[in-house]
């Protein structure tokens, strides 16, 4: 896969030249300065120890005034160098600002170099050179710290400091006693998780609830009850009153970790999810149906417990992108650090979802009403025997995570 980031000097150039020669002189000048810029970049990798001497060199290409693509064909290189980079006024001769403007994985996709040209003019915050959202899902977009009732998706509520920094001491070392051997061959490969009260299948994406592992021993029953009256608090006027969870999985996401965007499956939990943050921030991205318009990243501190219910949970797709550092607004580019998470569900006591608010992110086959067709003998809704793609399959516009890694890491 190959990394691209357009990186921007500033500041603006000089004034306006008065004559055709003056301008054709002042283009010349500028072409060779992009040039002089790229290979100056080229030179700051292999001092700042990012590429080796003789090792392949990432591609560097002046698009515009101003304006360098570097390709990396190593994304752990990229990433670095992105780090390490951006914001910086002294790694350029000529003092100026370099700004990493955008960075995507490039795909065979057409329009990539429209979309990154049309990032240069005029999305970038004059005051701060950060990068605005640029393009969905394509691009890093800088995250603002966002808290309580969160409008864009409804259903979704994040909870800061739910649990005090004692206690995300604890809870970290209680999960790490036994972290889960991975038997399944869907059960991620890299991230580690750990279940409590029913197993989760990574086949199937549910719990056989017929198969109780035990029941949550005292540290996190303790969590388990006052995540319950959040819950049940957040989904008052949705009939969770007697939300109880009986299900929690625990994820560790190393650097680079992620967790693919999908819906949690409809016909084996309830209506509220919920999921606490510890050790590390991290970002997570919903997207409406799983498309990318209208994604919306919101960060997770540390601590927090962000709870989905209604469309949150059942029509936006929720994931972790994996990255190495996310932009986060006001602390630049941010190196992301192990986060552990643990979730929290109720099980249905049969497997159905009717009626289901959000049939296309449904693993159930929802058939519509028949009209006035007597002869054509129908399945019930929710039957088991014409299963959808599974929502995951239905999700458009995940720009890190490529299909055998979307199987593999769910
Ligand atoms: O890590 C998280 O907070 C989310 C985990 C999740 O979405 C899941 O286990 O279904
Ligand atoms: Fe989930």
């Amino acid at each position: 896969m190959t990394l691209v980031a357009v990186a921007r000097v500033g500041p603006a150039r000089k004034s306006k030249p008065q004559s055709e020669e003056e301008e054709a002189c002042e283009r010349r000048q500028s072409e060779n300065e992009d040039e002089l810029v790229a290979a100056e970049l080229e030179h700051l990798l292999v001092q700042e120890k990012i590429v080796e001497v003789n090792a392949a060199m990432p591609q560097m290409k002046p698009l515009a005034r101003g304006v360098v693509r570097i390709s990396f064909a190593d994304r752990n290189v990229g990433e670095t160098a992105i780090t390490k980079f951006h914001g910086r006024r002294d790694l350029l001769k000529s003092g100026r600002e370099l700004l990493v403007q955008e960075i995507k994985a490039a795909g065979k996709k057409r329009g990539r170099d429209a979309s990154a040209a049309s990032s240069m003019t005029g999305n970038t915050d004059a005051n701060t050179g950060a990068s605005k959202v640029i393009d969905g899902a394509q691009s890093y977009r800088e995250v603002d710290y966002v808290a309580g009732d969160l409008v864009q998706v409804p259903g979704l509520r994040l909870l800061e400091n739910f649990v005090n920094a004692n206690e995300e001491k604890e809870l970290l070392s209680r999960i790490d006693e036994a972290w889960e051997v991975p038997v399944h061959r869907r059960q991620p490969k890299k991230r580690r998780v750990r279940h409590f009260g029913y197993k989760f299948d990574y086949g199937t994406r549910r719990c056989d609830a017929s198969r109780q592992v035990g029941t949550f021993p005292e540290w996190l029953a303790r969590i388990a009850d006052r995540v319950r009256d959040a819950v049940r608090e957040a989904g008052a006027t949705r009939g969770l009153e007697a939300w109880d969870p009986e299900q929690v999985t625990a994820n560790e996401y190393l650097p680079g970790q992620g967790i693919p965007p999908h819906v949690d499956t409809h016909s084996a939990f309830t209506d509220g999810l919920a999921s606490l943050s510890l050790g590390a921030v991290s970002v997570m991205r919903f997207c409406p149906e799983g498309r990318r318009e209208g994604v919306v990243d919101v960060l997770l501190p540390p601590r927090s417990l962000v709870i989905m219910t209604g469309e949150a949970r059942y029509r936006f797709t929720h994931g972790i992108l994996q990255r190495k550092s996310d932009p986060i607004k006001g602390c630049g580019i941010v190196p992301r650090e192990t986060r552990v998470s643990l979730t929290f569900r109720m099980l249905k006591p049969t497997l159905e979802c009717s009626p289901c608010p959000c049939p296309v992110m449904c693993d159930l086959s929802h058939t519509p009403e028949p009209v006035e067709v007597p002869s054509v003998s129908r399945s019930d809704d929710c039957s088991e025997s014409a299963e959808k793609p599974t929502s995951t399959d239905l999700h458009r516009g995940q720009d890190d995570v490529t299909k055998k890694e979307k199987k593999e890491a769910l």
